[in-house]
């Protein structure tokens, strides 16, 4: 299993702008550790990193970024990459819309299982049925737009899954879904986390889902960490101003104006 750690991490848009600064912190084999912040704080950006997809103009000047405790900033991505697998808000956009999510799910498989045609879109069945879609074979032949959001994110899910992740990147996996099928969607994420035992970086602004799921949790405020603790002691004892900013926030938004 997977050990990341990210030490010290500097992103910057050189000469304009500082993103991340002096970011550090890690995910144990099998936790599932939270990312929040503000909007433009830099979760995304802090995922993207991780992943050594940061956009164009967007550069890591500093720090370092360890997988197994092998620095992956300093060899080639591919290498560890696969280890690696992100889903991300909006999984219809994330879906090709001319092709049925069956077929979908089973290109990642052949990708990163070298398996035939056939036992490729096998292996797909049976991954939409771990994440526990209903009818698993017809749900395979429908295109994206035939299937809710959730069901949508669940395939999101499977392609996710057939990469065989050690390490999965959930940037706001459950924002724009409603509320109760956020709730399927988290419960999903954290079986699946024992299931395959992987680790999860679960970005989010949300501290609902936070405190629903990870066991860690780490606050970002205008690229720096401000908080990071065992998720319960950081949500009911707060330190810094900005994480009792948020909870107050949270609990605005819960009780309305
Ligand atoms: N392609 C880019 N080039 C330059 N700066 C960028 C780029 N994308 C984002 N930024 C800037 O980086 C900072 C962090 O953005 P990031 O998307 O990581 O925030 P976030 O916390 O994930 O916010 P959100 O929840 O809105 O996605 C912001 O100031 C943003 O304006």
């Amino acid at each position: 299993m997977t050990r990341l750690a990210v030490e010290n991490l500097r992103v910057e848009v050189p000469g304009r702008a500082t993103i991340l600064d002096d970011v550090s912190f890690d995910i144990a084999p099998g936790e599932i550790v939270g990312l929040v912040g503000e909007s433009g704080s830099g979760k995304s950006m802090t995922s993207l990193a991780v992943m050594g997809i940061l956009p164009r103009g967007v550069v890591q000047t500093a720090g370092r970024i360890l997988v197994d405790g092998t620095d992956v900033t300093s060899v080639a991505r591919r290498s560890v990459a696969h280890r690696f697998a992100m889903i991300f808000q909006n999984p219809r956009d994330s879906l090709n819309p001319l092709m049925r999510v069956g077929d979908q799910v089973a290109r990642m498989v052949s990708l990163h299982q070298g398996k035939e045609r056939r036992a490729a879109r096998a292996a797909a069945v049976d991954l939409l049925e771990q994440v526990r879609i209903v009818e698993p074979a017809q749900a395979a032949r429908k295109y994206p737009h035939q299937l809710s959001g959730g069901m949508c994110q669940r395939v999101m899910i499977a392609m996710a899954l057939a990469c065989r992740p050690q390490l999965l990147l959930a940037d706001e996996p459950t924002t724009a879904l409603d509320v109760t099928v956020q709730a399927q969607i988290l419960d999903l994420v954290v079986a699946l986390t024992e299931e395959i035992q992987c680790s999860v970086l679960l970005v989010t602004h949300d501290l609902g889902v936070v405190a629903e799921t990870c066991d860690r949790v780490n606050v970002l405020n205008q690229g720096r960490l401000v908080e990071t603790g065992e998720t319960h002691d950081v949500l009911s004892n707060p330190t810094h101003e900005y994480t009792r900013y948020l909870l107050d926030s949270a609990r605005e938004l819960e009780v309305g104006p």
